[in-house]
């Protein structure tokens, strides 16, 4: 009875000063009223972000506030806000995503790397030779030559499972292909080791349809799917664990029985994977020593890049100091990390998003395939290159439409390092913001009709032109690997659409999504047939 009555007054005190604390906040902004320990998480949150987001802007103006996590967070969703958070400054307070305080550090790196790196100054000399990896003209070639070569090879699955034709379409789930086929570009692109996600796909289906593998498609050992296909899952493991340390206080993640256990596990999985990570570079280390100074490297991965970065193989080192700052293997592994993590789910999910939205609007499939047919004049074998690319004018059109209509990222974070001054109000260090991108991208004062599905309207170069590149974000933290997934992106359509037609199984069901800090696609159901 004491017990109880213990615990009830704990509650009631708990609740009293939550809500004291609320209504007396610094600075109160309209905002849906928070509950106690889960704020204004609510599960539909989660399934819904992009119409979360998109109401807030709605219900509450364009600077409004939530609670996340126990942590309030001012939410803007007007561009005039826009240029003093993302500004070109390192000096800004604004150039940190998240605070890297809780049980986060623990688990991710806090001073490595160019996403979570706190450190201003360690973070640009990691951006700086990141961005020298993916953005070097060598790069974005093998960016095509990989999309390229991996999309013939998701083809010859295809043709083995289902024997795609002109008259019969075939029924599958195309997100499951394009999570596939973008872990297996992104890793040789980011490791210069293929992943064989596809093929490991291809196991489980033919094995599904107790199905006799055709002599075409060419498997590389057992083993060697198994082991490519658990490094991807412990990555997975790996990214997912972030938010279970964030959530799960010190103290429970350490006496509680089974959050003790999921927190050895997690540190078991990091364990494998960094020392996967470690075999990977050191492997590679002895490579490039073996390989003549004189010689030009055969792989321009991003490993390798990373690897020769400021030593006297590089031919972008410009001063003797500049070997003092090659890069140790700790610190390429966590770029390594940055990169996969930063470019597979980001590209799948939109490039799911991107083929619904092209096939639920018959009128634009049609004229995409005018567009390519244009290009390709009937050619459905030769290698899409950047010169094919740089014809298209409609193609990256949609993308930009898709992604202002249902953009992956719904907002983009940012917190202060300093005291500030922002939409009007005096800011303590350490508060968080959320630039709500869903807003932005569908607010009538910056778009004609923003629920109408148009194209053409970035067909005006100077349309909201600080905001076509939201899907990227912007400032100094913007996205290093924007030029390579826009590559990789409208090669995909040109590949899939010169040669295939697709059409939603149910064109009238929405997308299948679930939603964290990024829009996932749980389903994509198509048709799919032979061109005529
Ligand atoms: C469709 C694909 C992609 C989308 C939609 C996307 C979107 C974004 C966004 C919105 C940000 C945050 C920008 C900000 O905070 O202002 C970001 C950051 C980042 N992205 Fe991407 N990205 C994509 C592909 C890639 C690729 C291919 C790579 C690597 C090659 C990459 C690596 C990164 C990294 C490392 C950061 C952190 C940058 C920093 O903190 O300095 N992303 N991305």
């Amino acid at each position: 009875m004491m017990f109880t009555t213990l615990i009830f007054a704990t509650i009631i005190f708990y609740v009293i000063r939550f809500y004291y604390k609320y209504f007396t906040r610094l600075n109160p902004l309209p905002g849906p009223l928070p509950l106690p320990i889960i704020g204004n998480l609510k599960l539909s949150t989660f399934k819904n972000a992009d119409k979360f987001f998109g109401e807030l802007n709605r219900k509450y103006g364009d600077i409004c506030e939530i609670i996340l996590s126990g942590k309030r967070i001012i939410v803007l969703s007007n561009p005039k806000d826009f240029n003093k958070m993302f500004t070109m400054s390192t000096k800004s307070p604004y150039t940190t995503r998240f605070p890297m305080k809780d049980g986060l550090p623990e688990y991710f790196p806090a001073t490595f790397g160019v996403s979570s790196n706190k450190d201003i100054k360690s973070w640009r000399y990691n951006r700086h030779l990141f961005v020298q990896a993916v953005m070097s003209s060598t790069y974005l070639q093998e960016v095509l030559n990989w999309t390229n070569k991996c999309f013939v090879e998701k083809e010859s699955y295809w043709n083995d499972l289902y024997m795609i034709n002109e008259n019969t379409p075939r029924e599958l789930d195309l997100n499951k292909w394009i999570v596939r086929f973008t872990n297996d570009v992104t890793a040789v692109l980011t490791f210069g080791e293929r992943a064989y996600t596809m093929m490991a796909y291809y196991e489980v289906l033919s094995k599904e349809d107790n199905k006799k593998r055709s002599s075409e498609v060419k498997l590389v050992s057992y083993n060697t799917v198994e082991k490519s296909e658990k490094f991807i899952e412990s990555f997975k493991t790996y990214l997912g664990g972030g938010t279970f340390f964030i959530v799960v206080p010190r103290l429970l993640r350490k006496y509680v029985p089974g959050l003790k256990g999921k927190t050895q596990k997690l540190y078991a999985n990091r364990e494998y994977l960094y020392n996967a990570f470690s075999e990977l570079i050191t492997q590679r280390r002895k490579e490039i020593e073996n390989e003549s100074l004189e010689e030009t490297l055969d792989r321009k991965d991003m490993l390798s890049s990373l690897i020769i970065s400021n030593t006297e193989r590089d031919p972008k080192r410009n001063d003797s100091n500049s070997y003092e700052l090659s890069m140790t293997d700790e610190q390429i592994r966590f770029n390594l990390i940055d990169a996969f993590s930063g470019s597979s789910d980001t590209t799948s999910n939109f490039t799911s998003i991107l083929i619904y939205y092209i096939a639920k609007h018959p009128e634009v499939k049609k004229k995409i395939f005018e567009e390519i047919d244009n290009i390709f004049n009937g050619d459905i074998t030769r290698p899409v290159s950047h010169n094919d690319i740089k014809e298209l004018k409609y193609c990256p059109a949609v993308i930009r439409e898709v992604s202002r209509f249902h953009p992956v990222l719904p907002m983009i974070p940012r917190y202060i390092t300093e005291p500030d001054n922002l939409a009007g109000y005096n800011w303590p260090t350490g508060t968080q913001f959320y630039f709500n991108v869903v807003g932005i991208l569908q607010h009538p004062s910056y778009w004609d009709d923003p629920k109408e599905f148009i194209p053409e309207r970035f067909f005006d170069d100077q349309l909201n032109k600080d905001l076509r590149n939201l899907l990227f974000g912007f400032g100094v933290r913007n996205c290093p690997g924007y030029k390579s997934s826009m590559i990789e992106m409208q090669c995909f359509l040109c590949l899939l659409f010169r040669k295939y037609d697709v059409e939603l199984v149910d064109p009238n069901a929405p997308l299948k999504t679930v939603i964290g800090f990024l829009t996932a696609c749980l389903e994509l159901p198509v048709r799919i047939k032979l061109r005529k």
